[in-house]
């Protein structure tokens, strides 16, 4: 029965071995996969030592890879001591089966999928964030179970003592119960958490400040960047998905208006669909944000496929359609030649470097820009009794006018749309107009 984890993270790494297929219409060239599948392995603790790949349009139904490649396994696993083999697709339960007995015990066999689920359960933080990756992997191990307790099942068709267990259930039956069970619960768990979670976003809705959410592929750069921004210090590391639960900052744009800045999980490629949907509460921060920061990082050969694994990914979360900005991070690490190119390829991407604040500027005031074009002109006279109506304007607004008179003050203000509403009856005659 497969176990979480899946890479044993022990003081000795496990060694490695990966295996890609080659397809014709594959965006990420296998190469460029394996790559990162290595980093992934890295990040989960195993030291990835040997690759494997084959040129295949259709995976074989009960190996994946043709008979050849498993026997070319087999014999690379035991002359390299292996102890674990990573593929790079998604393998199903039986194939997982069918390679292990092909290359035999105790090397474990496993999928990019199962990788990710060790790498989320490493990184968790929040109560929120553990149960969510719970979820997503007993999810995964259900229909992986498999006669673990054979011995038994056999005893049972000849009795004896241990046949009435589960009183006529095979183990394997008790197990999946077991796992059934186990899944109710943590749904349950899991809805009271993001029950509270809720009130906290109604909070946020019902508060006027515009919502940013930086959203982008693993290792981008997203957190570096909120820190960059708020001057905060959120972990930052050379590690995949080093973020897992959302955090969230205010922020003041330099005309004063207030703002939210969100860091939520990153994307990869080939993201478990299992995974999007536990983590559907946390990337509902994203769903519901006013602009998305889609970043992505500038040096990386795969941008543009970085870019495209993104759009993904928002369009299955319901958020392809937010405004967004596309910010190229860690300039610093490119030249001038490419810089050009990006510039052209992606005319409207804020170029900038977290690490030395290049660009940053530029990036605050595109957001102002943002922000501001979702305002509305209002034209207002609020009695000096109502102070807070004008501290609302002046905190979430951009203040064009401002006369004190004898027992109120008239401003001239752009807003954003969410407090208009609220500002309804300072409102003078003339109807407020878009901008
Ligand atoms: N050279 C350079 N490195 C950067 C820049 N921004 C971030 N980094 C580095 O990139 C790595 C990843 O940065 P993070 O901010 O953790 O990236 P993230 O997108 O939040 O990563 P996940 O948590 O995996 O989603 C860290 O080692 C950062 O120091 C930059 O502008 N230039």
């Amino acid at each position: 029965m497969p176990r979480f984890p899946f890479v044993s993270t022990d003081i000795e790494p496990e060694r490695a071995l990966l295996v890609g297929v080659e397809r014709r219409d594959a965006t990420w060239p296998v190469d460029r996969s394996l790559d990162e599948l290595e980093r992934l392995a890295e990040t989960a603790g195993a030291r990835p030592v040997a690759r494997v790949t084959q040129r295949l349009d259709r995976p074989q139904p009960k190996t994946f890879i043709g008979s050849g490649k498993v026997e070319e396994i087999c014999g690379m696993v035991h002359r390299m001591d292996i102890d674990v083999v990573i593929f790079d697709d998604d393998l199903t339960p039986s194939q997982q089966t069918n390679l292990e007995r092909a290359v035999g015990e105790p090397v474990k066999i496993i999928d990019r999928t199962a990788l990710i689920l060790d790498i989320f359960g490493l990184h968790a933080q929040t109560r929120e964030g553990r149960l969510q990756v719970q979820l997503a992997q007993l999810q995964y191990l259900l229909p992986r179970l498999r006669g673990m307790w054979s011995h038994l099942a056999k005893e049972q068709t000849r009795g004896g003592i241990g046949s009435r267990f589960g009183q006529g259930e095979s183990q394997l039956e008790v197990d999946r119960r077991l796992i059934r069970s186990r899944i109710a619960s943590v749904r349950r768990d899991l809805e009271t958490v993001e029950r509270r979670r809720r009130v906290q976003s109604k909070e946020r809705t019902a508060s006027p400040a515009f919502r940013v959410a930086l959203a982008g592929y693993t290792n981008a750069g997203k957190s570096s960047l909120l820190n960059r921004l708020t001057g905060s210090s959120v972990l930052a590391q050379d590690k995949l998905f080093a973020t897992l639960d959302p955090t969230t900052r205010s922020y003041r744009l330099p005309g004063g208006r207030l703002l939210t800045l969100t860091d939520t999980v990153g994307f990869i490629q080939k993201l478990p669909h299992g995974l999007v949907d536990a983590f559907k509460s946390t990337l509902s921060e994203v769903r519901e944000a006013d602009l998305i920061l889609k970043v992505a990082d500038a040096s990386d050969e795969n941008l543009f496929r970085q870019l495209q694994a993104v759009d993904k990914v928002l369009d299955e979360i319901g958020a392809g359609t937010t405004p967004a900005i596309v910010v190229l991070n860690k300039i610093d690490c490119i030249d001038d030649l490419l810089r050009c190119d990006l510039c052209r390829i992606y005319p409207d991407a804020s170029l900038v470097s977290a690490l030395t604040g290049e660009g940053i500027d530029a990036l605050v005031e595109a957001i102002s820009q943002e922000a501001a074009a979702r305002d509305r002109i209002v034209d207002l006279t609020i009695p000096y009794a109502h102070s807070a109506a004008s501290a609302l304007v002046h905190t979430y607004g951009q203040v064009m006018v401002e006369e004190f008179g004898a027992d109120a003050v008239h401003i001239v203000a752009k807003v954003p749309s969410r407090i208009a509403g609220r500002l309804a009856p300072y409102l003078e005659d003339a109807p407020s107009t878009d901008r």
